[in-house]
């Protein structure tokens, strides 16, 4: 039987899970399709790396690393739902209520002594950050808006925040020091094997990572951020946003840069809370009590604490907030500001979601207030502020008449930064970190001093070669300009456009419009065409491409839900992501609240047609191509009648979107005449769906209003979950009697 799989993840996409999947397989066993379920969730990861410890009931295989063996092999056809990327508050909290529901799991240490706390620490380091995207990502990306969804944002524009050209909104990032700065580059001649060291200022050699598995043509970087420069850095923006009168946010990504972002994030809670460290950093590390896990971290571990500091400490973080300048706020209502937790701002939704706001964030008593976007390294920071420089001067953005800027981003086989975990180091000493190949020959190099931030990271010719052959398909069938946003400036990007300009060759481009720009030029020609309807497919590397794939969907169509991310896996495969988003966790508390999920499931809706389309193709499966072909016409039919999920509660829910897609894709499988077997088995699932509209409408808004519980945030228990989100007993039967 042909197969897809479907993964299990968290937060709100598990929670839509609940209620769509059934729905999925009754739908796809009918035409004699397999959905499996892996679990890849944060809590199932987890468990999967302790079944020594636990009771046969509870074990769980390591589905990530079957689904990541898959990925590499043609049969792959996977549906990849948002999961966690877990920071280690996360983590804990995970680890917490697993250990509530009866795991005996051992606590995250965090600073490992003993041998057994060295091994635990090392299988959560495991499941920590991005470490699920990088393993199934076994291809380059194609994420674009579909034609449906554009439409509908064109004919129903989502609210869009005014532009001022008085906006004292404005990015601050560093221009000497930091990784940008530092970034050297070498591309290997043959296959080798690399080991990096650190010689330390007194002669003594440290092996910081041994055999790294080279392979001829692939880009090797180095660089290393000057965390002196990077506190001086920090310590001016903090004055000049106290100057400017304007809020001080911090963007990073210390869930996919697991280790140097909450390194950073840590220096910028100590240099803007520079006084209470100097007074009482000491008895705060005494306590085992980091900068790095933010401010909830140390808040929440005060108790660990002389009872007679602790509420001097508490005092004094709570004075310095009181001051200019004002923090950017997380959640102003619940004192939860930017420098709480490490993963509560995540930069490539942070940005846009403000630059949609007309350069807004909101400040400490809930006022909307402009910001100084401190994004410390200025690799890609300068893409934000051509942005803003551009809505300052032209005003916010039109929906209904901009174009749009789809991304082929390179990110295969651990491409750039994503393969950068285990090769970041916080350096214990000073000295000189090297790169060296097998013969010993030193290859890269950097003079750092301790507590400087060093990495360096990887990319295949073969992911490289990829990337640009898919850039020029893309180009081809859509017509629009591809620009390469690469910076001759930059080490590792001057290595990167000889092989593109070597690569190009082997296509046919007669008659494309190819270009390679630096970041900040590609920005600024993409915004002048979307402005002008235009469309330009930018082509990316590992980051922009994830800062670009919600940057421009969350301005153009209102959320990087709605994008279509297809990931064609090189080995023939299909990984088929939903969205470009998160998981939404605001989401999961509003159901835990008032049990109304305004989770918008399109992206799934968009990934399973493109499967079950891959599946067809592959298998030569005219049914499948049925199923795809009529569930692609359901989604339009969804957005058209307004049948997603309202964000509101009294209103359609994520379950209501669900009951409609059923409902058209039942009523588009009955009428179609290619597989008349197919259209009566489904014509009296269409028609009772259709009689039952108002029934089950009904039965799905009667479960608003009052708390749900799931029984668990990180792992819900199966039989509450599925309470909770299949709510309608009448739409319930008609599901169930297909399957
Ligand atoms: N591919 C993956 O696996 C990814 C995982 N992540 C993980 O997700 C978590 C949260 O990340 P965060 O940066 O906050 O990003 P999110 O995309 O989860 O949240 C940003 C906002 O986007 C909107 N949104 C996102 N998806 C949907 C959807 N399907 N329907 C409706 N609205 C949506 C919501 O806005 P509003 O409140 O206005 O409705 C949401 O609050 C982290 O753990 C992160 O590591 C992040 C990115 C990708
Ligand atoms: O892997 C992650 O942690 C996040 C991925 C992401 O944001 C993206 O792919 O757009
Ligand atoms: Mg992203």
């Amino acid at each position: 039987m042909a197969k897809i799989i479907y993964t299990k993840t968290d937060e709100a996409p598990l929670l839509a899970t609940y209620s769509l999947k059934p729905i999925i397989e009754a739908f796809t066993s009918a035409a004699g399709v397999d959905v499996e379920t892996r679990d890849i969730s944060l809590a199932g990861r987890i468990i999967s790396q302790f079944g020594d410890r636990l009771t046969p009931e509870q074990q769980l295989p390591d589905a990530l690393a079957e689904l990541g063996q898959l990925a590499t092999t043609p049969e792959a056809n996977i549906i990849k739902l948002p999961n966690i990327s877990a920071s280690v508050p996360q983590l804990k909290a995970a680890v917490a209520e697993l250990q509530s529901q009866g795991f005996d799991l051992p606590d995250y240490p965090e600073n490992p002594t003993t041998d057994e706390e060295r091994d635990a620490r090392a299988r959560y380091d495991k499941v920590k950050g991005s470490a699920v995207n990088p393993v199934l990502r076994e291809g380059n990306s194609d994420r674009r808006a579909p034609a449906a969804v554009k439409g509908y944002a064109r004919s129903f524009p989502h609210s869009m925040g005014a532009w001022s050209p008085d906006s004292k909104t404005e990015v601050a990032t560093m221009s000497t020091g930091d990784f940008a700065s530092n970034e050297t580059s070498v591309v290997l001649e043959a296959d080798d094997t690399l080991t990096i060291q650190l010689v330390g200022a007194d002669g003594g050699t440290t092996v910081l990572k041994e055999s790294i598995p080279v392979l001829a043509g692939e880009v090797v970087d180095a660089t290393f951020m000057d965390v002196a420069a990077l506190r001086t850095f920090l310590d001016e923006q903090v004055q000049r946003a106290a100057d400017a009168d304007v809020l001080f946010s911090l963007h990073l990504k210390a869930t996919m840069m697991k280790v140097s972002d909450p390194i950073i994030f840590g220096h910028a809670v100590e240099v803007f809370f520079a006084d209470v460290f100097a007074r009482y950093g000491e008895q705060l590390a005494a306590a085992g009590l980091t900068a790095d896990n933010g401010l909830a971290g140390i808040l929440s571990g005060l108790d660990a604490l002389p009872a007679d500091v602790r509420d001097e400490v508490r005092s004094a973080f709570e004075a310095r907030l009181a001051e200019a300048p004002r923090l950017s706020m997380v959640n102003s209502d619940r004192g939860i500001t930017n420098l709480h937790v490490p993963s509560d701002v995540i930069i490539d939704a942070s940005m846009p979601a403000m630059i949609r706001n007309g350069g807004k964030l909101w400040g400490p008593q809930g006022e909307e207030s402009d910001t100084l976007a401190v994004i410390p390294d200025h690799s890609y920071a300068g893409i934000y502020q051509a942005v803003i420089d551009d809505c300052r001067t032209n005003g916010a953005y039109d929906p209904t008449t901009m174009g749009s800027v789809p991304n082929v981003g390179l990110m295969a086989q651990k491409a750039e930064e994503y393969g950068s975990h285990d090769k970041t180091f916080e350096l214990a000493g000073a000295g000189t970190v090297q790169v060296v190949d097998s013969s010993g020959a030193v290859l890269l190099e950097h003079q750092v001093q301790a507590g400087d931030i060093w990495r360096a990271c990887q990319t295949k010719d073969a992911a490289i070669r990829d990337w640009v052959k898919l850039a020029v398909e893309r180009a081809r069938i859509t017509g629009a300009p591809a620009v390469f946003w690469l910076d001759r400036e930059r080490a590792h990007d001057a290595n990167l456009i000889s092989k593109v300009q070597e690569y190009l060759g082997e296509h046919d481009t007669d008659g494309l419009q190819i270009e390679i720009m630096s970041p900040d030029e590609a920005t600024t020609f993409s915004v002048e065409r979307i402005r002008r309807g235009e469309d330009t497919i930018s082509v990316t590397g590992n980051v922009l491409r994830d800062y670009n794939t919600d940057l421009f969907p969350i301005l153009e169509v209102g959320t990087s839900a709605k994008m279509l991310s297809v990931v064609p896996l090189m080995n023939g495969g299909g990984l088929f992501e939903t969205g470009a988003g998160g998981s939404a966790p605001k989401h999961v508390q509003q159901l835990q609240k008032e049990n109304y999920l305004r989770w918008d499931s399109l992206g799934e809706f968009l990934a399973l047609a493109e499967s079950l389309r891959h599946l067809a193709r592959k298998d030569d499966n005219a049914r499948a191509a049925v199923l795809a072909e009529t569930l692609d016409r359901a989604t339009e039919k969804v957005l058209t009648e307004g049948r997603s999920p309202a964000r509101r509660l009294g209103q359609i829910d994520n379950r209501g979107s669900h009951f409609y897609l059923a409902l058209y894709w039942a009523q588009g499988l009955a009428g179609q005449s290619e597989d008349p077997e197919l259209a009566s088995r489904f014509a009296a699932v269409a028609q009772a769906l259709a009689e039952n509209e108002q029934t089950i409408s009904q039965e799905l808004l009667d479960a608003q209003g009052s708390p749900a519980d799931i029984g668990g945030y990180f792992r819900p228990d199966d039989a509450k979950a599925t309470q909770v989100m299949r709510p309608s007993a009448t739409f319930n039967q008609v599901i169930d009697s297909l399957r």
